[in-house]
């Protein structure tokens, strides 16, 4: 039967992408979406602005929700400090297959923990499963509509601590109107809109980082 995109992706990073080198596999997706198929990976411009971040917030436990075929995972990945915990959540274990296959590619599976499930079930397991008490750096880029439920289930779960960063994906496309609303009217974020495009096009999208006042 014919292949998904996301294993297409897979055997272009296989082909093209230099073994144990996560600049390569970067390159070789964004050229494989710019020349071959467009995929809802954070791409070159936003994932510029997530490298930023993340060096600036030099992280020791790190989660992303929603690793697709794991392309934000190795840029994340390849910028963090040796003993740093990072967790990426995926729902769909076809992409959960191609993700971990991208990421040992890069070189970078001993960094990172590629787990499938749902955000909302695997959020409240985050302490009892894994040994994390807090996250200092969070990278939303799931189901547009869990953005909001799963900041609120943080708050709850005591997952975040004073000086905790949010980086929100595609807060203006698709679109998380109802997580803008919230962390943008509540006294305990200081937010930050980094405009940029959606992935490979001139469509408007943007970032958003909240930070976590306790
Ligand atoms: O995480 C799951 N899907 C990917 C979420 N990400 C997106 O939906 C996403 C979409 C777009 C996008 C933008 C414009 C357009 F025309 C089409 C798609 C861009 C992005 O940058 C994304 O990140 C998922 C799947 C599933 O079956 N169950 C639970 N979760
Ligand atoms: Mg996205």
């Amino acid at each position: 039967t014919r292949s998904t995109r996301p294993q297409r992706m897979l055997k272009a990073v296989q082909k093209n992408a230099t073994k144990g080198n996560p600049e390569s596999v970067i390159s070789a997706i964004d050229y494989f979406c710019k020349h071959s198929e467009w995929a809802m990976n954070v791409g070159d411009e936003k994932g510029s602005i997530l490298d930023s971040v993340v060096t600036e917030v030099n992280p020791s436990t790190v989660l992303e929700l929603g690793t697709y075929c794991g392309y934000s995972t190795v840029r994340i990945a390849r910028l963090l400090s040796p003993g740093t915990k990072f967790i990426t959540l995926e729902f769909n274990p076809a992409n959960v297959t191609v993700a971990r296959q991208i990421i040992a590619h890069a070189g970078l599976q001993d960094k990172v923990t590629v787990v499938e499930g749902s955000s909302g079930d695997l959020i409240p397991q985050m302490k009892e499963r894994f040994g994390i008490t807090t996250f200092d750096f969070i990278f939303l880029d799931h189901w547009k509509d869990r953005y909001l439920p799963d900041i609120k289930l943080f708050e709850e779960c005591g997952l975040l601590r004073k000086g905790s960063v949010l980086l929100a994906d595609n807060v203006i496309c698709p679109g998380a109107p109802e997580y803008l609303e919230y962390v943008r009217n509540s006294p305990r974020y200081e937010n930050r809109y980094y405009p940029a495009h959606l992935e490979y096009t001139k469509v408007e999208d943007g970032l958003e980082k909240s930070v976590f006042l306790g």
